[in-house]
């Protein structure tokens, strides 16, 4: 059998997408929609309180209309949130459009030999266990790697998938300060094999991105795309105004 790449893994993720019915929300009377809305801001903020980390993002174009993204120690709490969720006032108002369930991963194929646990590591925990940054502008898409013909990550040699991985961290690193990602593995537990998320205060550095890894081998040979979904960063304030008729 082929050598599979050892995983680190973090925390469990889920991307909730949804949409608003804007319809049945424009007749609830003001007094109604102002309670909804700050149940739904009392509830983010709550969010804020537990170990893990949260992201909240206004999605541009049809697919959603916001995004809660969080990351929690276990997938029990990922549920309680939707349930929660599910509870306030506003979910009556929203469409579930899309969501996501997968954990924070890094592999080991850029790992030099140490005898040290790298979970004990603070540079790598602190990947495994991000703080989700506040940046202005996020774009999450989920992807797999190719298993078709000749064009079969599975069956590359390790040392080969080392040395392309190589090169993908290589245009990777140029993106440093303009690009945070958060790589999550969902092998075994949603549609795709990664989800991609990346953050930036400047949304055409996902154009940019994205366009110079279609170059590279490891997305130009093997990589294969899901929905690509793009949005602003929300706080109270512009949930409020978003949320206001
Ligand atoms: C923003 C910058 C950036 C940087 C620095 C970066 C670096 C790295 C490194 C060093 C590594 C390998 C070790 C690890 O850390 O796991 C990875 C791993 C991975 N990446 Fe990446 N990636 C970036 C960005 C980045 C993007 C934009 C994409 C989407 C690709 C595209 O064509 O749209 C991506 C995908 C992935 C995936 C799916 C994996 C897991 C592959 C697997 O087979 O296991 N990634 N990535």
């Amino acid at each position: 059998m082929n050598e599979a790449a050892i995983t680190l893994d973090g925390w469990y993720a889920l991307h909730d997408f949804r949409s608003i019915d804007w319809a049945s929300w424009k007749l609830v009377s003001a007094e109604e929609r102002e309670a909804a809305t700050k149940e739904f801001i009392a509830f983010l903020e709550d969010l804020n309180k537990d170990t893990g980390s949260n992201a909240f993002y206004s999605i541009i174009g049809q697919k959603a209309d916001f995004m809660m993204m969080t990351l929690r120690e276990t997938p029990e709490e990922l549920g309680e949130i939707e349930t929660k969720f599910a509870k306030l006032a506003i979910a009556d108002f929203t469409i579930p459009t899309y969501s996501y369930v997968s954990i924070v991963e890094l592999s080991n194929y850029l790992a030099g030999k140490s005898d040290e646990d790298p979970y004990q590591n603070p540079h790598v925990r602190a990947r495994l266990y991000p703080e989700l940054p506040k940046s202005k502008y996020v774009c999450f898409y989920p992807m797999d790697k190719k298993r078709d013909g000749n064009d079969n990550w599975y069956m590359l040699s390790m040392e080969d998938r080392k040395k392309l991985m190589y090169d993908h961290g290589l245009i990777g690193r140029s993106y440093a300060g303009k690009i945070k990602q958060i790589i999550t593995g969902s092998v075994g537990l949603d549609d795709h094999e990664w989800g991609v998320t990346l953050f930036s205060d400047d949304m055409l550095q996902f154009k940019k991105i994205v366009y110079e890894m279609r170059f590279d081998e490891v997305s130009a040979r093997y990589g294969e795309f899901g929905e690509f979904l793009v949005g602003n960063l929300l706080d109270n304030e512009k949930l409020e105004k978003l949320l206001a008729i």
